[in-house]
């Protein structure tokens, strides 16, 4: 094929606005590519065509975004609160607008089924409009004085240049509930998306140019994850790393933080249970369970990784959520009503299935699916297994994969003990009507998010995070500027 005759990438995609298909990195307010030219493919899960390139940057550039973003914060922390909510306001409203075509993209790159894509842009979108308003409640105290002639006063500042490191599933809106508090705030930002997932953020960067923020407040690097993660953790000018990922990488970020003492939030993996005790609405727990489970075909920190069931109700539970996944549309994202669309890649159908030999090996049944998908590639069944217990590589590990594994219990106590038998603590979820069981449970596990007789708990108005090996800090929710500031206390004498 000659070289006119080529598509161009990303051609295919059918979106109207062609310009929020950006290939280059943005830095200091350009559109720039990397020193050495060198770019990565970034290919369609569900078609393995490749939609775009991007450049493939390294600590040279990730410096020279750091310096941007330290050299345009001055002016934006000097910003009325009001002035930087009027910009994000813009920006938010921009995004709405272009929803459409920022879910075609975000499914194309990602895999997710375009309406859930949609829901993500909105969901995305609303931690800029929530922040844009929160900007202006940055609030401080005065405390009565220790001392007759003395005041307190605090003030909350910004902590100055972010660090930001995204994942892969969740290409927008990991994003901007993450540079949306920290421009509230008055910090100013260098992201870096995941390799699989860059088109999102450099969609809604475009975005964020045409809403008028000023050059360098928000930059965007592209490429090895070593180099740019090395240097946003090395440079002494960042003052905080704002991660979504795994734990393990969560770890070495946080050592390499260490050297220069920079603030962390850590949204890492996890290993949420889902409880279904016996005084369940039976209907609603498997519609929760769905939903919590099957979201992003199984890849969200926030699945259902563990399912306890109740004895007395085990077998009905078992046999209606296999009637519903047998009516679960599996396919290509962006064609028709399709509701479970291809992992991320072949490690993560590598995955499902090593967590599926070793219960099965183990003595668990597959009650439904258990196997890749008739549509090749990483399609994969959603599946079923019915007989788990804790010795199984699932009760320890997250599968990342649409692997609804159900787990037997006898009482509360001991189910409760099984829940937290685990050094993740993210999400939880459980289904009882009993108004006692429902405060006790609730209190006793150790998690940072407890859902209630609902498998869907995520909002910008409430703080997602987790507790022990599941990371710290909040976003969303008044809670979520807590982590972009830094505490200001002026002892005021001589009065
Ligand atoms: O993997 C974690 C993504 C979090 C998605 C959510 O906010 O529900």
């Amino acid at each position: 094929m000659t070289s006119a005759a080529m598509k161009a990438p990303g051609a295919s995609l059918p979106i109207k606005d062609k310009a929020l298909l950006r290939q280059q990195c943005y830095i200091d307010g350009q559109w720039v590519n990397a020193d050495s030219g060198k770019t990565i493919d970034v290919t369609n899960p569900a078609t393995g065509e490749v939609l775009a390139t991007i450049p493939n940057m390294g600590a040279a550039e990730t410096k020279r975004a750091i310096e941007a973003a330290n050299a345009a914060w001055p002016a934006w922390r000097k910003k009325t609160a009001k002035e930087r909510a009027v910009l994000l306001r813009k920006w938010y409203e921009l995004m709405m607008a272009a929803q459409e075509d920022l879910a075609i993209i975000l499914t194309a790159e990602q895999g997710k089924p375009l309406a859930e894509a949609k829901g993500e842009i909105a969901y995305g979108a609303s931690y800029i409009e929530w922040f844009a308003e929160e900007a202006k409640r940055v609030y401080g105290d005065v405390i009565p004085g220790h001392q007759a002639d003395k005041r307190i006063v605090v003030t909350k500042e910004p902590v100055g240049v972010v660090a930001a490191i995204t994942p892969w599933n969740f290409p927008n809106a990991m994003i901007t509930r993450k540079i949306a508090p920290a421009l509230a705030a008055g910090c100013t930002v260098v992201g870096k998306p995941a390799t699989q997932t860059p088109l999102s953020a450099l969609a809604i960067v475009e975005l964020a140019e045409r809403a008028g923020i000023p050059k360098g407040v928000i930059n965007m690097v592209t490429g090895s994850a070593t180099a740019i993660g090395g240097e946003m953790t090395g440079n002494p000018i960042v003052r905080k790393l704002t991660f979504t990922g795994s734990t393990e990488i969560g770890k070495i970020l946080m050592a390499q933080c260490a050297a220069t003492v920079k603030k962390t939030s850590m949204e890492l993996g996890g290993n949420a249970p889902f409880i279904v005790f016996d005084d369940a609405d039976l209907d609603a727990a498997v519609e929760g369970a769905l939903m919590s489970k099957f979201r992003n075909t199984g890849q969200t920190c926030v699945c259902a990784n563990r399912i306890y069931v109740q004895d007395g109700v085990y077998d009905a539970f078992a046999e209606k959520l296999k009637a519903a996944v047998a009516k679960m549309k599996i396919g290509d994202g962006l064609k028709g009503e399709t509701q479970q669309g291809p992992l991320i890649d072949m490690k993560a159908v590598a995955k499902v299935e090593e967590h599926i030999a070793d219960a099965v090996s183990k003595g668990a049944k597959v009650a439904a699916g258990g196997k890749r998908h008739a549509l090749g590639g990483s399609f994969f069944e959603p599946t079923i297994l019915t007989g788990v217990t804790q010795d199984m590589a699932v009760a320890k590990e997250e599968t990342f994969g649409p692997l609804a594994p159900l787990f037997r219990f006898k009482t509360e106590e001991e189910v409760i003990k099984l829940a937290n038998d685990t050094e993740f603590g993210l999400a939880s979820y459980f289904y009882a009507r009993d108004i006692g069981r429902v405060w006790r449970v609730a209190e006793q596990v150790e998690y940072g998010i407890v859902g209630i007789n609902t498998g869907i708990i995520s909002s910008e108005v409430a703080p997602f995070g987790g507790v022990k090996e599941s990371g710290n800090g909040r976003e969303g929710s008044k809670y979520g500027i807590d982590d972009y500031v830094e505490i200001k206390y002026m002892c005021m004498g001589g009065i």
